[in-house]
């Protein structure tokens, strides 16, 4: 048993993946959740599934005797959930998160706490879904699945190595890396992408308000836009707390749609064949890597 009492502060579909996830690997003997007055429904179902023993609306019962912490909001409340946690913050008990972003969060505890404390370590799962509520949650959500800690020099070793194992135990494979690379790295292929398929489908709803083009959208549209179906406070507070690498990336490929744009007009069939090969090839290469 790695933990004797697990509190899980917001019991959404990662949240409750965890939950799910660690008991059935056997990782913690008694697992609660913790929510606002506005949450009870959701808890009162999460308890209902089996996926947690028990919830509190006020932190500190839900803290007591806890010696794990898994922080699940959304990325903008993590600060708020910090201040809550300050007054029983306790040497006997890790704290952990699973927030899409690492510099924003770093930086929220830092401003709580002064410096960021050893027994915090930043993490995010790099797996999910458009679905949110712990109806969604999933035991085996982080099978083979990758897990980014982000820890500090102060970060406590023995800290850091408990929720690594803890993860390794759920099936996930850790990586480590500063929070500023994470940062980076998941804008590009995570934060990038699913802008992209807000601001498409944006666009599209806006011109076509009786929806004329989504009765005839098929499979390519459906593959494409999946992701919008996500979040909005989840994923607004991701673009919020990573506009700097995000931004660029933005321009970039306002670049990228220009040339296209440029090609098109120019009747440049070789160019937009040999863009259009490039890319396909680079994704099969993505493919590969991911199977080996
Ligand atoms: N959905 C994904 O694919 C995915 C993947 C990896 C990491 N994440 C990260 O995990 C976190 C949770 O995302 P999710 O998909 O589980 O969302 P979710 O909406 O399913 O769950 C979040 C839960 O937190 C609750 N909550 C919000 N503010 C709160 C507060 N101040 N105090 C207590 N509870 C609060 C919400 O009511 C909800 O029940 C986010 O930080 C997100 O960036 C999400
Ligand atoms: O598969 C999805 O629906 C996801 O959005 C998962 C996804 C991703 O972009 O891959 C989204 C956000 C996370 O922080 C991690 C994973």
């Amino acid at each position: 048993m790695m933990f004797d009492r697990l509190c899980i502060i917001g019991v959404g579909l990662i949240g409750g993946s965890v939950a799910r996830a660690a008991r059935s690997q056997g990782l913690a003997r008694c697992i609660v959740g913790y929510g606002r007055e506005q949450e009870k429904p959701n808890l009162e179902t999460a308890k209902r599934l089996g996926v947690i023993d028990e919830y509190f609306l006020d932190i500190g019962p839900a803290l007591r005797e806890a010696d794990g912490v898994v922080i699940a909001v959304p990325v903008g409340a993590i600060e708020s959930v910090f201040e809550q946690l300050k007054p029983y913050w306790s040497d006997n008990c890790i704290y952990s998160d699973v927030g899409s972003t690492k510099s924003n969060v770093i930086v929220a505890a830092g401003r709580v706490f002064g410096t960021v404390p050893a027994n915090l370590v930043p993490a995010h799962p790099i797996a999910g879904a458009e679905n949110s509520g712990v109806e969604a949650a999933l035991p085996d959500l982080f099978q083979r699945r990758r897990l980014i800690v982000t820890p500090l020099p102060q970060t406590e070793p023995s800290a850091l190595n408990k929720i690594q194992v803890f993860w390794e135990r759920m099936g996930a494979q850790v990586s480590v890396m500063s929070a500023d690379h994470h940062d980076a790295v998941l804008a590009a292929t995570s934060h990038l992408p699913h802008l992209l398929a807000f601001a498409l489908v944006d666009m599209l709803g806006r011109q076509d308000e009786q929806c004329e083009i989504f009765k005839y959208a098929a499979g390519g549209f459906r593959d494409f836009t999946r992701i919008a179906s996500s979040d909005p406070t989840m994923w607004r507070d991701i673009c919020a707390a990573n506009k700097e690498q995000l931004i660029p990336l933005l321009h970039q490929l306002k670049t990228e749609l220009d040339k296209i744009e440029q090609l098109l007009a120019d009747n440049d069939g070789r160019r937009l064949f040999e863009t259009f090969s490039y890319a396909r090839n680079a994704r099969q290469r993505f493919l590969d890597q991911l199977e080996n």
